[in-house]
């Protein structure tokens, strides 16, 4: 495991305090017992660099440089200040009033299955919405990386990530957009895409207005992406695994089966080893080998982690990738 140095910044404008309740086998509508609960700090643009940082002190001896920005409700910024601080990430976030949205994960480890509850988060203003572009201005301009993570909170409108992606590309940044709803269906349709794009296949089927039928589908709805810019385009599809299409070859990763703790933060992670085999220039192959084997580990922990080297390098090996 080595690689080339680099600077990401991670943009997470709706963090979350994800609140996990093992109940297993809880049903709908019924009086159901726990097991147990667990606060983590999380947030997509929070998971990606907490799992880069992992990456990074377990690879290269913390050769990448990992910043995280964003909006933070003061109310309860004390688990994410303590994440960041724990794995030397750089807390470049904005303060605002007010306590960050708590996401309920319920997990029920019979069945294997995690149900998420997101919730719309804290209003941004337009005072914090400007400082915060000041502070990513800035940041924007001495990295190598930046990845636009997570639904946009109320305040902050739909087109937010593709004015960013805009500008920052325009700059000469490796832009990495990972969200949904609105907020993607704005940067799809924007004439500058992110050069990375990594929808689950229901956010991508909602972006386009229509369902992707089977694996020629999927591969010409990516390809359209990169015809129109993107450079790598993921669409994740939870444990069957993923197409991973650049202009270099596009591939398909299965993932080993794995004791699943919580799916949380598995597109997170698969985000973060992407990114960190944009920096490394891997090909898409290998590529795809480690954001799946990052997805495959980060799930059988609770929280934005990566499992020990060893263990990360055995899931890396039974990763299962084919040409699409
Ligand atoms: N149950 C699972 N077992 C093994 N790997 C999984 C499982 N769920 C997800 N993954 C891995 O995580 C990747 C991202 O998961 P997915 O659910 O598609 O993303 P998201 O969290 O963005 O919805 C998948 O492509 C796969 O490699
Ligand atoms: O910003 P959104 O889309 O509401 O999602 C927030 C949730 O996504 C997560 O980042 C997990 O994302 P993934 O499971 O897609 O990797 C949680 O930590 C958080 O609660």
């Amino acid at each position: 495991m080595t690689a080339r140095p680099g600077r990401v910044v991670t943009l997470t404008l709706n963090p979350a305090l994800d609140l996990t309740v093992r109940a297993d086998g809880w049903q709908r509508g019924q009086v159901n017992a726990g097991q147990d609960l667990h606060q983590t700090a999380g947030g997509k643009g929070v998971n990606v660099a907490s799992i880069l940082a992992d990456w990074s002190r377990a690879a290269q001896g913390d050769t990448l440089g990992v910043t995280a920005t964003g909006l933070l409700g003061r109310d309860n910024a004390a688990p994410f200040e303590a994440l960041l601080r724990d794995k030397g990430v750089t807390d470049a976030f904005v303060r605002v009033n007010g306590a960050t949205r708590v996401g309920i994960k319920l997990v029920d480890g019979a069945a294997q299955e995690t149900t998420d509850l997101n919730l719309p988060g804290l209003s941004a203003t337009p005072a914090t919405l400007a400082e915060l572009d000041a502070v990513l201005t800035r940041l924007g301009a001495d990295a190598d990386v930046v990845v636009l993570a997570g639904s946009l909170p109320p305040g902050v409108p739909a087109d937010h990530y593709a004015t960013l992606t805009a500008g920052l590309r325009r700059a000469g940044v490796f832009v990495a957009l990972d969200t949904s709803g609105p907020a993607l269906n704005a940067a799809l349709a924007a004439p500058v895409l992110p050069d990375l794009i990594k929808p689950n296949i229901h956010e991508l089927e909602t972006a386009l207005g229509r369902p992707l039928t089977g694996d020629a589908e999927i591969l010409a709805a990516a390809r359209t992406l990169l015809d129109r810019g993107a450079r790598t385009v993921a669409v994740s599809q939870g444990e069957r695994g993923a197409l991973i299409v650049t202009a270099a070859g596009a591939v398909f990763a299965r993932p080993p089966r794995v004791t699943v703790v919580s799916t949380v933060g598995a597109g997170d992670a698969m985000v973060a080893g992407l990114i960190s085999a944009h920096l490394d220039g891997l090909d898409p192959a290998a590529a795809a080998r480690r954001a799946t084997a990052f997805s495959a580990g980060t799930i059988t922990l609770l929280g934005p982690h990566l499992p020990a080297p060893a263990d990360l390098n055995a899931l890396s090996a039974q990763v299962e990738v084919t040409t699409a």
